[in-house]
């Protein structure tokens, strides 16, 4: 902390955060951490001490990881060419190896970064506790991707079908914080690829999540301006897609807060991961980063 804070400026600002923890006392959070947030080593240490902090002061986090970035480097290196479809990475066996791999490598780094903050945190899979069922996705039709030639088969990619949050109940009532990398399995055994926003939306439905909050690389959903919109409801979110103004990898993001509100999450909040301490200034302060897309 700044050194020009008073010790009684800084229990001001300890107090001013009663009203906060007051609203969000016994209720679940799930954070998605983007791999684009992750960044550098000082902001995964914020993070990391954000989250024990969410903890101890009565909320239940529950951690989502990311990776693209980083398995994409991963297949660079192992000279696998990584290739998307609408977002989402075409996963054949040996880039499904790859995918799990590094993931399991995120997920553990997180694990350390949290404990090191004095947490208590452990990693998991959408397998374990067969917490994520998913479906695969079926081979996309030549006419809804024109120029890719054949049909695109996206090969172990999948989206959730169901999720046993037992698991993470268990976490929510001891003082564990559960760290879940988005990999699952289908209904016949097979491992599955999830995009972490999608797979990030169905944890926090199933745990009836009080926030779900996305830590991206932008400070939220921009207009066409490149303004920030701090508010927008599920309309106005389906006509800024219809209209273009989100694009890209935010449609994902922006669907899933759009599923989550409908399957009873009460509000999503879409913020720039690389800001220091944006978890706790969103949650426990007044001052409200990025964009909440609310019902
Ligand atoms: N209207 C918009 N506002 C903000 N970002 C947008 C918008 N439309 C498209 N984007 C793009 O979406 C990106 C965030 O999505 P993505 O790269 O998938 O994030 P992550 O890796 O964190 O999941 C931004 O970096 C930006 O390039
Ligand atoms: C199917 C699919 O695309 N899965 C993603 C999973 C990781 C992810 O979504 O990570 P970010 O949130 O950092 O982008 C992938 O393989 O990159």
């Amino acid at each position: 902390m700044a050194t020009d804070v008073s010790p009684l400026d800084r229990a001001r600002i300890l107090a001013e955060a009663l009203p906060q923890l007051q609203r969000y006392d016994d209720a679940t959070v799930v954070v998605k951490y983007g791999g684009h947030a992750m960044g550098e080593e000082h902001a995964a240490r914020d993070f990391a001490r954000d989250v024990v902090m969410l903890k101890l002061a009565g909320l239940h986090p529950i951690v989502v990881h990311g990776g693209g970035p980083q398995i994409g480097s991963m297949l660079k290196r192992l000279n696998i060419e990584s290739k998307f479809h609408d977002g989402l990475r075409i996963t054949d066996g040996a880039t499904m190896e790859v995918v799990e791999m590094v993931l399991g490598l995120v997920n553990k780094q997180i694990v350390a970064a949290i404990n090191a903050a004095g947490g208590r945190a452990i990693g998991l899979s959408g397998k374990d506790g067969n917490m994520v069922t998913a479906r695969k996705l079926a081979p996309l039709m030549k006419a809804s991707s024109p120029g890719l030639g054949d049909d695109v088969d996206l090969g172990f990619v999948g989206e959730p079908e169901s999720v046993d949050p037992t698991v993470l109940e268990l976490a929510s009532k001891s003082d564990l914080i559960p760290v879940v990398a988005p990999v699952a399995t289908s209904r016949w055994g097979e491992t599955l690829n999830v995009n972490a926003d999608t797979f990030a939306g169905a944890i926090a439905g199933s745990v009836r999540a009080r926030r779900l909050l996305f830590l991206t690389d932008v400070s939220g959903v921009l207009d066409k301006e490149k303004q920030l919109i701090t508010k927008m409801s599920i309309d106005q979110a389906r006509r800024r897609i219809a209209d273009g103004t989100i694009t890209g990898g935010m449609i994902p993001k922006v669907e899933t807060c759009m599923d989550a509100l409908e399957r009873g999450v009460d509000g999503v909040v879409i913020l720039d991961g690389k800001v220091p301490h944006i978890v706790l200034l969103e949650l426990l302060t007044d001052h409200g980063a990025g964009t909440l897309v609310t019902r």
